[in-house]
């Protein structure tokens, strides 16, 4: 892993923080082992049976289905029944990104439902790809013969034990509902919420589904029901003798046996897909690093995430450093000096952040910087300090290498630069607008997103312009990709520092857009890409902190400024709670 890596960052970010760029999180809808408000049904066992569906249509005579997104335009379907999965379609509208596919969203809640009730660590890889049309039938019903379901599982890719494990393995959580199936759990006339039955007297994901069946206790409809036809399970986990259902009344063999299956299941993707290495904890990143324009000042934003044991004390004398090297002029690249921006105070995530990370034994740990950058000087890379102050020596962070001089972490351009806290977003329903984008439910809103760059001179663009992409919208009738021009605007922002400001305006309806941004001049063009534009003006402003400059080859680096204290993450939640009430 070399930083920076957009879809590795962002993945990695949902699995193991549980949320978007902005704070929104995905886990906390999941975690710990929740129940749904209103219906009291299991959100981890609807998030399972959701993934599964969705795999479920994969095909392996020819490479087709699986894993890729297709399960919202199949939600009609007999097969694919029920309120759970209206409900897990509005859970996870809002996650998918360029970078961050809605079967990607599709698999990391599914690994997070596992994982929150008490199961295994299911391994995940990225890069699942999306289809914007729904696929053939292939879910399994209640209602189908041995010999139906154990060929839907061979297209699938399982063989009849797979087959068993699978179903045991998703069968240990949620159950079957009136509402969806009355002929197997009769409705209750004096309540508005369904009557679920449980597959298993317990919620976790654990082996009672297993065991309970085979001493006769179950309380799973699918195998006790009077009507035979619909005793799916019944028929799945006899397919064998039973052997395959003994092999899993060791609670610990279910729970691997489990994690392989169900890994299998999640890598099912259509042929031509082919998914990243497995995205694992980095236990140092880099987040948000931005170079931009805040209150009028070229300033540089980055934070800095550690990771910390939950069953150790976090050293309170820690502190962390930024440094970094000019990019022009006669320190450039530090040939004479290094700056510095003090070391910050620690702010903590709570060990909730996600059931994966809290599975692992760690929190996160995260230091926030900004600092005034001279234009004339600019920026051309950073890296980071570690100083325990316990008698040990610093850690250096320097983009994979943790000693020594490495190549830091790039600040690949400062040739054009999206300035989020200039730019705005506006929330129009008056119609005006919505001609080009009109969701499915008929709702007229646009986000009208204002966008402002800066363009360092000299570039001389010849065009400047974005790409912007959302795939975050309701029902997912389309993905919304769009080119717009930024003009020149000297009347709504003078030139400043060395940099001439353009603007344009991006019409979106979806929850999440970025953007690629470019400068096209003669000799190259300019770009920043995955830029996310989740708070803008809504981003908390923390003023930059001062800066020292000590000579790069030694020296205590001693620093002056105040530290950035603790308002981002006070701040934070009301941005997100007002970005979350505008969502319609
Ligand atoms: C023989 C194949 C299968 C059949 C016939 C089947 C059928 C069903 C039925 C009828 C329900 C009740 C749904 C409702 O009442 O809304 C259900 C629930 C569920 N199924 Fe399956 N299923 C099969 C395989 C699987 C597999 C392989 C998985 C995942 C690995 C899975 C995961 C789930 C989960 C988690 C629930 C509970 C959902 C909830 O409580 O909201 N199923 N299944």
């Amino acid at each position: 892993y070399t930083w920076p890596s957009p879809q590795y960052d962002a993945l990695e970010a949902l699995l193991y923080e549980g949320r978007r760029s902005d704070g929104s999180s995905l886990s906390s809808l999941v975690h710990p082992c929740r129940k749904r408000t209103g219906t009291l049904a299991s959100v981890p066992a609807e998030w399972l049976r959701f993934a599964f569906h969705d795999m479920a249509t994969h095909n392996i005579d020819d490479g087709t289905g699986g894993l890729d997104g297709s399960i919202v335009y199949e939600l009609g379907r007999p097969e694919n029944f029920g309120l759970g999965f209206n409900q897990t379609l509005g859970d996870f509208e809002a996650f998918p990104n360029k970078v961050v596919s809605r079967a990607d969203v599709i698999a990391i809640g599914a690994i997070m439902s596992v994982a929150t009730c008490g199961g295994p660590i299911i391994p995940f890889r990225g890069g699942r790809i999306d289809t914007w049309t729904g696929g053939p039938n292939g879910a399994p019903e209640p209602q189908h013969d041995l010999a139906t379901l154990t060929e839907s599982f061979r297209k699938q890719g399982f063989n009849q034990a797979e087959m068993i494990k699978l179903v045991a393995c998703g069968h240990t959580m949620g159950g079957v509902r009136s509402a969806d199936f009355p002929d197997l759990v009769p409705p209750n006339p004096n309540s508005v919420n369904p009557v679920i039955v449980d597959f298993d007297t317990t919620m976790a994901f654990d082996n009672d589904v297993v065991t309970e069946y085979l001493d006769g206790t179950t309380q799973n409809v699918l195998v006790t029901t009077p009507n035979r036809t619909m005793a799916s399970d019944l028929r799945v986990f006899e397919a064998d003798g039973n052997s395959t259902m003994r092999s899993l009344a060791d609670a610990n063999a279910f729970q691997s046996e489990c994690r392989d299956i169900l890994t299998r299941m999640l890598d099912t993707v259509p042929r031509d897909v082919t998914l990243t290495d497995e995205i694992t904890l980095l236990p140092a990143k880099v987040t948000a690093a931005q170079l931009t324009f805040e209150k009028e000042q070229l300033v540089f934003k980055s934070s800095f995430r550690l990771i910390q044991a939950i069953n150790a004390t976090a050293n309170t004398r820690r502190t962390v450093t930024m440094l970094w090297c000019d990019r022009y002029g006669d320190s450039k690249d530090c040939a004479g000096e290094t700056s510095t921006a003090l070391p910050v105070s620690t702010l903590a995530d709570d060990p909730n952040v996600s059931p994966i990370t809290m599975k692992l034994g760690y929190y996160f740990l995260n230091y926030h910087f900004v600092v005034p950058i001279d234009s004339t000087a600019s920026i051309s890379k950073f890296w980071f300090r570690v100083d325990e102050n316990d008698g040990s020596s610093p850690t250096i962070y320097n983009n994979g290498e943790t000693s020594g001089s490495g190549n830091g972490y790039p600040v690949d351009q400062d040739q054009v630069l999206l300035a989020p806290m200039m730019s705005h977003v506006d929330v129009v329903s008056n119609g005006s607008y919505t001609k080009t984008y009109t969701n499915r439910n008929g709702e007229s809103f646009t986000r009208l997103y204002t966008l402002v760059a800066a363009v360092r001179d000299g570039v001389n663009p010849s065009r400047v312009y974005v790409d912007a992409t959302d795939v975050a919208i309701r029902d997912f009738p389309f993905a919304i990709n769009a080119q717009v021009d930024l003009k020149q605007n000297d009347t709504a922002h003078a030139p400043l520092a060395g940099y001439t400001f353009y603007t344009g305006v991006v019409e979106d309806i979806g929850l999440q857009l970025s953007v690629d941004l470019h400068a096209v001049a003669s000799e190259q063009t300019y770009t920043q890409s995955f830029m996310q534009t989740l708070l803008l003006d809504n981003t908390p402003y923390v003023a930059p902190s001062g800066v020292n400059t000590t000579a790069s080859t030694g020296g205590a680096l001693s620093t002056i400024a105040p530290a950035l204290g603790g308002s981002w993450r006070s701040l934070l939640p009301l941005v997100v709670g007002a970005l979350l009430g505008m969502a319609l």
